[in-house]
């Protein structure tokens, strides 16, 4: 069968691009091994917010009243299977009302214009690889004992006691979830160390808050052993420590899927870091492109990024490709409680660049904030001295997500104070209160 694009990997990024080129008249084919949607729909974002959507209310309700009845672990889960069945059932149905021929199965290169699903061969003038990633693997005595974020969030029963190893992104959202469904958790650092790329001010106030809601932090502590008990309890044994769990889940970073494609058929190049790409989304084949979790590319490894590509190539594979890929102002938020977002420039990126100035606000008395009993928000703003520009931010708050985004607004159009005063929100909320981001200053 011949096709005008083949996408090998239905996650957001391969379908980001399918749905881009349908929609401009190509004939397009994509591959799923596993699940239409890929991690993002079925084990990552949409079936963690699921859950955090009752922790976070959960939360929210003991900083307003008293006796807040506990959650109930097997409800969340139930509610977040049905949300996450739905979104994977919707994603595969749109890609077909979209006439984008959908092939499930493993698909391996037999040249530049052909691979191979379950032994019938498809042919295209172009192919893109958005395969994604997968947990990294940590190799101990007793590893074999640890699960990965998938199955704590398709898990029915979550164990009342857990450990988690890594305290990056994924840890500190599954930590808050858990937390707040009444579990006991403990996560293992080797270094000093959490969610490096963030502000470490504000991310000391946000260990401190999940100190104080139980979750204890080894740092320093580097995982040696674990052995499994009589008792259905597990020995963890690190190189400071030694306790009891009834689960270890690794979130130690992720590792792009670029094994069991014969690639090396095809002359693609990789690396540790995943696919080699040129500005173009090109890979050493002129006629193969990557993009997402699978390549090598100095930008986060996230699903709006991913989406973001699969755009890109979707408006320009026709024209050849000509024009890199420029990205818009970075904006992320670690879905902890309370939220970690951070957009622009990073206060650590900030350091030592005289022209930029950081400006701490502690902004739990707004109005916006105090209603919500949001007693940790935050709010550091980085300005451009000269132009008096914001270009970056970083904020706790439960809702930091919708502040960042609202600032990348802000940032990506160059919104000026004077600009701003000419903008009627809805009042009071968080939009509103961005005329005072400058009064305070
Ligand atoms: C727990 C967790 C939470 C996350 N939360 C967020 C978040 O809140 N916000 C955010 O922006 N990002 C988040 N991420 C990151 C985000 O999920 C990824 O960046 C995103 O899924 C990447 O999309 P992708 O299409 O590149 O890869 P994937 O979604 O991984 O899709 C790749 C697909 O390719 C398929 N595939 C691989 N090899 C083959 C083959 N040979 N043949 C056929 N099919 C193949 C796979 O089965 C998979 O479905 C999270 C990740 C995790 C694990
Ligand atoms: N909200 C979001 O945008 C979001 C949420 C979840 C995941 N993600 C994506 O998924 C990726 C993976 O998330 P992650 O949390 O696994 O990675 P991460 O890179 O955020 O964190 C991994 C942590 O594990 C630590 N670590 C590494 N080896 C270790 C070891 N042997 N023992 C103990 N600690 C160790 C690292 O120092 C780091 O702190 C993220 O980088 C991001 O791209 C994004």
């Amino acid at each position: 069968m011949q096709y005008d694009v083949l996408i090998i990997g239905g996650g957001v990024g391969g379908g980001s691009a399918a749905l881009n080129l349908a929609a401009r008249g190509f004939k397009v084919a994509i591959v799923e091994e596993r699940d239409w949607g890929g991690t993002t729909i079925n084990r990552g974002s949409t079936p963690k917010r699921a859950l955090l959507a009752s922790a976070e209310t959960h939360f929210r309700m003991t900083q307003l009243v008293k006796n807040v009845a506990p959650l109930s672990w097997s409800e969340m889960a139930s509610h977040s299977a049905k949300v996450t069945l739905a979104a994977n059932q919707r994603y595969g149905n749109n890609l077909v009302n979209s006439g984008i021929t959908t092939i499930e199965g493993h698909a391996t290169f037999v040249n530049s214009k052909t691979i191979s699903v379950h032994g019938q061969e498809y042919q295209a003038k172009k192919i893109i690889l958005a395969t994604g990633a997968r947990p990294r693997r940590l190799e101990f005595p007793g590893s074999h004992y640890m699960e990965h974020s998938a199955s704590f969030l398709k898990s029915s029963n979550l164990p009342d006691n857990i450990t988690i190893v890594g305290a990056g992104i994924i840890a500190f959202a599954l930590a808050s979830i858990a937390t707040e469904a009444g579990k006991k958790v403990t996560i293992i650092q080797h270094n000093q160390k959490a969610l490096r790329i963030f502000d470490q001010d504000l991310v000391q106030v946000l260990i401190k808050r999940l100190e104080d809601a139980g979750v204890i932090f080894k740092f320093d502590n580097t995982i040696q052993n674990i052995t499994e008990l009589s008792t259905g309890f597990y020995k963890v044994t690190t190189d400071q420590d030694c306790f009891e769990t009834k689960a270890v889940y690794c979130a130690a970073g992720r590792i792009p899927n670029t094994e069991d494609l014969n690639l090396s058929a095809v002359g693609i190049k990789t690396g540790p870091q995943g696919i080699k790409v040129d500005e173009n989304l090109r890979t050493s084949n002129p006629k193969i492109f990557a993009l997402g979790d699978c390549c090598d590319v100095p930008v986060p490894k996230l699903s709006n990024y991913a989406i973001y590509q699969g755009k890109y190539l979707g408006n320009n594979l026709q024209k050849s490709v000509q024009f890199p890929i420029k990205y818009p102002t970075p904006a992320l938020t670690v879905f902890s409680i309370p939220k970690l977002g951070q957009v622009g420039i990073s206060t650590q990126q900030a350091t030592n660049k005289p022209e930029l100035e950081v400006k701490t606000m502690d902004i739990k008395n707004w109005q916006t904030y105090a209603r919500n009993g949001d007693d940790l928000a935050q709010l550091k703003i980085i300005f451009n001295k000269g132009s008096q520009q914001i270009v970056g931010a970083e904020v706790l708050s439960q809702d930091a997500d919708q502040l960042v985004d609202y600032l990348s607004l802000l940032i990506q159009q160059h919104v000026s104070a004077n600009d701003l005063q000419q903008q009627l929100f809805a009042y009071p909320s968080q939009a509103s209160d961005l005329y005072g981001i400058w009064q305070s200053k």
